[in-house]
């Protein structure tokens, strides 16, 4: 686990990413990583862009630099994330993934669908995704041309 500076880690969900939520918090605190998370705090059903909005702000303006969000298919919480000019947000469904969306990505949110995904494997996506660095290069050109101008 190479992630042991820097800001802590924003978390999000909604009532259908929150059990996976709780596992990586488990792991976070496991590992002595801090974090923060902007909710949901239940399973009780509630509208993921109420949270995606939290975190997506706080990516955007530089109050923490990677995110890690849930919610069932991992879609509307990063849909609503990307809406922010600065989030990078990236929908993470197995480690290769992971990895790539921050070594060409520089993916700023990690977005996993909770309901597709066991708790091994989810765990294995935050590892990987914490692990990875941004390869530089053509990939940082690319980035670049990502906002509209
Ligand atoms: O945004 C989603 C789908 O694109 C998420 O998977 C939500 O978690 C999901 O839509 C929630 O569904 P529910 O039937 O309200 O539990």
């Amino acid at each position: 686990m190479k992630y042991l500076g820097g800001k802590a880690i924003a978390l999000a969900s909604d009532h259908a990413g929150f059990d996976k939520k709780q596992v990586t918090i488990k792991y976070l605190q496991e590992k002595g990583i801090s974090y923060k998370d902007f909710g949901c705090f239940s399973e009780e059903s509630c509208d993921y862009p109420d949270f995606a909005h939290k975190i997506g702000k706080a990516i955007d303006n530089g109050e923490y630099e990677k995110g890690i969000t849930f919610c069932g298919s991992g879609q509307g919480i990063s849909i609503t994330a990307n809406k922010y000019q600065n989030v990078r947000s990236a929908l993470c469904w197995n480690v290769e993934i992971a990895v790539l969306s921050k070594q060409h990505n520089d993916a700023n949110i990690c977005a996993i669908p909770g309901r597709f995904v066991n708790e091994k494997e989810t765990i294995d996506i935050v590892e990987a995704y914490l692990s990875a660095e941004f390869e530089g290069g053509r990939h940082a050109r690319r980035i670049k041309k990502i906002p509209i101008e």
